[in-house]
């Protein structure tokens, strides 16, 4: 279906029991589970610049193809000698060797080391033929022409074999491994200039609501900016998307169905944020009925981000959160992030948990599931004061890095009680 094709039917209009009856109240692990469901692996690769793979998944097993380091070397500055000339030396008796030359980092010599022999060589530096061992200069009177050498080195110490880091052939790096300053370092060691990777993962992001504002403009009365797309769009991007619209809709289902239906080529996973609840403004059952979204659930046993809609539209999954911010912002990372995770063939992206101590507790009865934002740090989470939990407070999760979960039925968790920590 393209966007102007779209005709404006009321069939699931107001009233209807389709979206606004029965709620299906999921649990999230539910709500997680059939957005999976019809989440698309990515399979479209793209080549990139080395130095554009960072953040990215490898698309391609990458091999070795030549040995790493390419030739033996000397991990000291040193003298590269025969092991067999200095094995009896001592500080008393040091033994003399003549010196035929000098090999730098980079540099190379042809030059064969023969007994009673030695070759000045540097850090890095091609091992010649000949020697099995490099001696510390500082074991040695540094000679330029003649060298005492007082200390004995045995065969292959001090000695660095071509292939110690890669052999040619090895299987270095495996499709599906995501992509950070390591590899990359890696990469850039085996000569790769460019490097076959998944595309990212295609988001559209749109806010509804007539009271929302852009920032940088004057507010009206009655008028609130926006913040949920701004966040939005930074965390998306953080975790690796690439946002195909940004975008704020009127209050008018027909409006929104239309951005739903046009971002629906495009983009691997819809997201909207506002207009879910029970309302007469709560444009999204509307809209989405409008375009013939299949709904798979309506409203998540949670607070916040309770009255979650999970739909599909020919295909994409569109995730409709709550307007509160808070509730958008738990709602991503529990619910997003695992799709992105599949999406983008990266389960680094899935959020981690650990269970940790509330030195504070937290004095509120939760009779459905709760998350609160939180700091989690060195086994103990700390909270922002209780009266800064409301889903619609956004300024209290700055400088959080967790959510902590309260199972449904906890009357009120006591001063240094454990919990389990979601960390983002
Ligand atoms: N009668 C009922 N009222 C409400 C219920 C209910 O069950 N019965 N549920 C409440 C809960 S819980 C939530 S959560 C909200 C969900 O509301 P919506 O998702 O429909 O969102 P809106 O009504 O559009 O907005 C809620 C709130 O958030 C502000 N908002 C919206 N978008 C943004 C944005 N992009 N940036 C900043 N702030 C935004 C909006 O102005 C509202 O204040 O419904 C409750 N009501
Ligand atoms: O579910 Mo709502 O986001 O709690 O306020």
């Amino acid at each position: 279906m393209r966007a102007g094709d779209l005709k404006v039917e009321r069939e699931f209009g107001e009233g209807s029991v389709d979206f606004r009856g029965a709620a299906d109240r999921v649990s999230l692990e539910e709500a997680a589970g059939f957005l999976l469901a019809h989440c698309q692996v990515i399979r479209e690769t793209e080549t990139v610049p080395l130095l554009d793979c960072t953040g990215r998944v490898l698309a391609e097993d990458v091999s070795a193809g030549f040995d790493n380091p390419p030739f033996d070397r000397s991990p000291v500055d040193g003298y590269a000698v025969r092991s067999a000339d200095i094995a009896q030396a001592s500080q008393e008796n040091p033994a003399v060797l003549q010196v035929i030359g000098e090999v730098d980092a980079g540099g190379w010599s042809d030059d064969e080391v023969g007994p009673g022999q030695a070759m000045r060589i540097m850090t890095g530096a091609p091992i010649p033929r000949g020697a099995d061992c490099c001696v510390y200069q500082e074991q040695t009177d540094y000679g330029e022409e003649r060298v005492q050498v007082y200390k004995p080195c045995g065969p292959w110490k001090n000695y660095c074999f071509k292939g110690e880091d890669i052999k040619a052939g090895t299987l270095v790096l495996k499709e599906g491994t995501a992509l950070t300053y390591v590899e990359t370092g890696i990469l850039a060691g085996l000569g790769r200039e460019k490097v076959k990777v998944y595309r990212r993962t295609r988001v559209a992001v749109f806010a509804s609501g007539d009271e929302l504002a852009e920032p940088g403009t004057e507010l009206a009365p009655g008028k609130i900016y926006d913040n949920n797309l701004y966040f939005l769009a930074a965390r998306l991007r953080e975790l690796g998307v690439e946002i195909t619209a940004l975008e704020r809709v009127p209050d008018q289902p027909e409006v929104m169905a239309k951005r739903l239906v046009s971002a629906c080529g495009q983009a691997d996973l819809i997201i909207t944020t506002g207009g879910v609840s029970v309302g007469k403004k709560d444009i999204m059952h509307e809209a989405l009925a409008l375009c013939k979204a299949q709904r798979l659930f309506w409203k998540i046993r949670m607070k916040p981000g309770m009255p979650t809609i999970g739909s599909v539209l020919e295909g994409t999954p569109v995730v409709s959160l709550s307007g509160n911010p808070f509730g958008a912002l738990a709602d991503c990372e529990l619910l997003v992030r695992p799709m992105l995770a599949k999406a983008g063939h990266n389960p680094a992206l899935n959020p981690g948990s650990c269970t940790a101590v509330m030195p504070q507790g937290f004095p509120k009865a939760s009779p459905s599931r709760r998350f609160l934002r939180g700091v989690c740090e060195n086994g103990q989470v700390r909270i922002p004061e209780v009266k800064k939990h409301a889903s619609g407070i956004l300024s209290s999760m700055s400088g959080c890095n967790c959510l902590v979960d309260i199972p449904a039925g906890t009357e009120a968790v006591e001063p240094g009680g454990e919990v389990r920590v979601i960390l983002l």
